[in-house]
C-alpha cells in the first residue's frame, strides 16, 4: 500500500511544471490488502497503520493552491483614508473656506426692528371675532337697514358717513358698513376713513386678499352709478 501511494506521489509531482500548477483530479483509490501481503510487506504496512490520513489530502486543490505566495498591495493600490469631515476641523467663530462658522447666527445680535407705524390689527372686543361676525351673518338679523336695493350716486352715498350709519362702495357695490365696524380687524378707525365714500382703491390696497363681498354679503344695499346731470 505504502510503495503503491509513494509511487503514485513522485510518479506525479515529477511530471507537474513547478511554476504552474495544475490542479489535479481527485481520484477515488480502493485499499488492496491482498496485494501488500503478496508483495512481502508486511511490517512496514503494520508500522503505517497508525497514521491518520493526509490532510488535506496529498492531491487536493488547497495544496496547490497554497504553493502561491499571498499579493501584498503597493502603497498606491491602497484604498485612500477618507478626507476629514468639515465641521470636525471647524473652529468656533472662524468661517470655513465656504464661509460657514460656529459664530452666532447675525440676527440674534441685531436689534428687533422697531414697531412699524403703519396701522396693523388691532384687538377686537370679546365677542367680535370673525367667527362671531360669520354667526352674525347667518342669524337672519336685518344688517342692510333699506328695503329694497338701490341705485346709489356718490351724493347720496355722502350722507351715510356716520359711525352709526356708515355705507361704503366697493367694486361698485354698496355696503352698509355699520354692523361690520367693531367686527373689522383693522379697527374702527380705518374703516371710517371710507365711510361715505368709494372704498375701493383703499380696501385693495390694504387687503386685497379680502374677500369683501363674502364678508359684507347681508349688507349689501344697492350699486353705485354715477351722479345724474341735472338737465
Ligand atoms: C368694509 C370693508 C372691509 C372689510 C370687510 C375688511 C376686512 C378686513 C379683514 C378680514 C382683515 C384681516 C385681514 C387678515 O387677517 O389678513 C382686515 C385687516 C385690516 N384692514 Fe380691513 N376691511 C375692510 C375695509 C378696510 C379699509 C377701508 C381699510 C382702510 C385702510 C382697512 C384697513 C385694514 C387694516 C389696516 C387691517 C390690518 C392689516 C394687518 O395688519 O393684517 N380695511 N380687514
Amino acid at each position: 500500500m505504502t510503495s503503491y501511494l509513494r509511487s503514485w506521489l513522485y510518479s506525479g509531482t515529477s511530471q507537474a511544471e513547478p511554476t504552474q500548477p495544475s490542479v489535479p483530479t481527485l481520484q477515488t483509490i480502493s485499499p488492496q490488502a491482498s496485494d501488500d501481503e503478496e508483495d512481502g510487506e508486511a511490517t512496514e504496512t503494520e508500522h503505517d497503520a497508525d497514521l491518520p490520513p493526509a490532510f488535506p489530502a496529498l492531491n487536493s486543490a488547497q495544496r496547490v493552491q497554497n504553493t502561491q505566495s499571498p499579493r501584498v498591495l503597493t502603497d498606491s493600490q491602497l484604498m485612500p483614508p477618507p478626507p476629514i469631515p468639515s465641521l470636525a476641523v471647524r473652529q468656533p467663530g472662524v468661517p470655513d473656506t465656504k464661509g460657514n462658522s460656529l459664530a452666532v447666527p447675525p440676527t440674534t445680535t441685531k436689534p428687533p426692528p422697531k414697531p412699524s407705524k403703519k396701522a396693523g390689527k388691532v384687538a377686537l372686543a370679546p365677542g367680535h371675532s370673525p367667527l362671531d361676525w360669520a354667526a352674525l351673518k347667518s342669524s337672519g338679523a336685518d344688517l342692510r337697514g333699506v328695503e329694497t336695493l338701490m341705485r346709489i350716486p356718490p351724493s347720496v352715498l355722502k350722507q351715510h358717513n356716520k359711525r352709526d350709519d356708515a355705507w361704503s362702495a366697493f367694486n361698485g357695490k354698496v355696503y352698509n358698513m355699520t354692523a361690520y365696524i367693531p367686527f373689522h380687524p383693522g379697527g374702527e378707525k380705518e374703516l371710517m376713513r371710507v365711510a361715505g365714500r368709494d372704498g375701493t382703491k383703499l380696501f385693495a390696497s390694504t387687503h386685497a386678499w379680502v374677500n369683501v363681498d363674502f364678508m359684507l354679503d347681508q349688507c349689501l344695499v344697492g350699486f353705485l352709478i354715477p351722479e345724474p346731470t341735472s338737465s
